[in-house]
């Protein structure tokens, strides 16, 4: 069990963002805009719903990996806060009113 987190993940690309580090894979997808970053994402989700088809875990823990590292890279790009995606997706879950059921559950 890992704590690294997507909060975690999210201000390294932040920072990596600012930066002026040409060596920073982060800093080059930004300055190619959101419609390449975007591209990214297709290409990601897909080659992470092949993995999943295949029933390959060790293929699938890296491409959703990649999906989820350029999906943060597209919300900074488009200045929507990562706060505000797992804001919504806590709304969604207290109008389930599953959230207090999980936490007493055992994963
Ligand atoms: N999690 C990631 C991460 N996941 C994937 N990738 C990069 O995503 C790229 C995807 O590879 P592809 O073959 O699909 O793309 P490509 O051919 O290199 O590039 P394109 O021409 O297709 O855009 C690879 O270069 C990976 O290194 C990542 N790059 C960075 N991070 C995180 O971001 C942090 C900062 O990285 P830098 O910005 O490079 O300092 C790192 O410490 C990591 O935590």
């Amino acid at each position: 069990m890992t704590g690294f987190t997507l909060t975690d993940l999210d201000r390294i690309i932040a920072a990596r963002a600012r930066s002026e580090d040409e060596s920073s894979y982060t800093h080059k997808l930004m300055g190619k805009g959101p419609a390449k970053i975007a591209q990214k994402v297709g290409e990601e989700a897909v080659e992470t719903a092949i993995a999943a088809v295949a029933g390959d875990a060790r293929e699938l823990t890296g491409e959703a990996a990649d999906l989820l590292y350029h999906l943060l890279v597209l919300l900074k790009a488009r200045d929507v806060p990562l706060a505000d995606v797992m804001a919504e997706l806590e709304r969604r879950t207290a109008q389930t009113g599953l959230e207090e059921k999980a936490s007493r559950q055992p994963d």
